[in-house]
């Protein structure tokens, strides 16, 4: 969408490192790439159930229950059962094969620029660290013809129509899932200006996001993605089968959430936080990488349209819910996460008074370091 790329051109992020090329990486991992500093928090024990991430089967008559219960508790849940064809998840991993293992050149002829969202690159937010992440990534906001031209001159069309059929399966997946949040919320489709008359949230806008963890040296002294949370509603994400995607549990640490077939990890992002006023946490996650197998995923970052402005929802405001956040649109906050970061909602945040009501993890913290 024009208006989330205007907000980049407005805060341009630039990377002060220059691309890497990962096959001239494998036998020691360059200092550049060491993370030394100690766990900031533990790991959670594994054999509690407590400490796994809930699994809801969407064709479960409970799911919509299951759902509220997740997104209050964890912020992220794993959706199986959803309905998305199989074929879509090996078209897309074909996909991410085929383009995190063209040569550096190449992809650089896609490269992101500092004031575009869109094209390939280190993670947009390496610039808030001193050490650089052991992954690359390729985002894609409207259409991928003109880069995916550049990186695949024959075979562009190919890769472009595995794009648009993945995004289509996304979007409707995307907006089933918004119904059930908001109605286990207790918000229906009429509170939200922009759901629709069937709450098809048609002017949704979305990016996706691949990221390429390659096989790594040093894996315990590496970090494939530092900690964040994602500036949207929802993201909707599928990884391959290789594990390393944690979420921080509030009180127990870092969870693994392990790769499952055919599933997809989707998780709360701080718009949708700040639109359930502080009840649903945007869960702050990471990757680590390990030293025998690429990782891919692929986020499908899912957000309101150009200008929509989000406020937590008044019926989720009253005597004892002060609102806890201004209204923002997403445009204006990629702004702010742009140069915030993970103090990015207490940039928008009016009050600090939380009563016992609310399940708010304060998570405005980007000091995170593997030891
Ligand atoms: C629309 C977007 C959300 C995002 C920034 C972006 O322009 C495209 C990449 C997204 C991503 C993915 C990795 C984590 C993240 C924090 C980042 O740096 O880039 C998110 C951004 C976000 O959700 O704020
Ligand atoms: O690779 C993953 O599992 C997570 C990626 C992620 O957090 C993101 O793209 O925002
Ligand atoms: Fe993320």
């Amino acid at each position: 969408m024009p208006s989330l790329s205007e907000a980049f051109r407005a805060h341009p992020v630039y990377l002060h490192h220059k691309h890497s090329d990962f096959n001239s990486l494998q036998h020691k991992l360059p200092d550049s790439y060491a993370w030394t500093q100690p766990d900031s928090h533990a790991y959670a024990d594994t054999n509690s159930d407590n400490n796994t991430v809930p699994v809801i089967d969407l064709k479960d008559p409970n799911a919509p229950n299951l759902i509220g219960h997740a997104c209050r508790r964890w912020g992220v849940f794993q959706l199986v059962n959803h309905g998305v064809p199989f074929t879509l998840f090996t078209d897309i991993q074909r996909a991410c094969l085929a383009l995190f293992s063209l040569p550096l050149h190449q992809k650089l002829k896609a490269a992101r620029s500092p004031d575009a969202v869109s094209g390939y690159g280190r993670a947009p937010i390496s610039s808030f660290f001193p050490k650089l992440m052991w992954s690359e990534c390729f985002t894609i906001l409207d259409s991928p013809h003109h880069l995916f031209l550049q990186l695949w001159p024959q075979d562009h069309a190919k890769y472009s129509e595995i794009v648009k059929d993945y995004e289509a399966a996304m979007k409707e997946l995307a907006a089933k899932l918004m119904r059930l949040v908001l109605a286990s919320l207790g918000i229906s489709k009429e509170d939200v200006k922009w759901a629709g008359p069937r709450g098809e949230f048609n002017g949704a806008c979305a990016a996706l996001h691949w990221n390429s963890y390659p096989s790594c040296p040093d894996p315990d002294r590496a970090m494939g993605l530092a900690a964040h949370t994602d500036s949207t509603l929802l993201t909707i994400l599928h990884q391959n089968n290789v594990s390393g995607l944690q979420v921080l549990k509030d009180g127990e640490g870092w969870v693994a959430v392990p790769p499952l077939s055919g599933g997809l990890v989707v998780n709360i992002g701080d718009l949708l936080h700040i639109l359930s006023n502080g009840l649903y946490p945007s869960v702050l996650h990471r990757v680590r990488v390990n030293r025998s197998w690429q990782r891919f995923s692929v986020a499908y970052l899912y957000g309101p349209p150009r200008n929509v402005e989000v406020s937590p929802n008044e019926k989720l405001v009253g005597p004892g819910r002060p609102c806890l956040y201004r209204s923002v649109s997403w445009k204006e906050y990629l702004g702010i996460k742009a140069k915030h970061f993970n103090k990015a909602l207490s940039a928008v945040r009016i009050s600090s008074s939380i009563n016992g009501l609310f399940d708010v993890k304060e998570v405005q913290n980007n000091d995170f370091h593997v030891g």
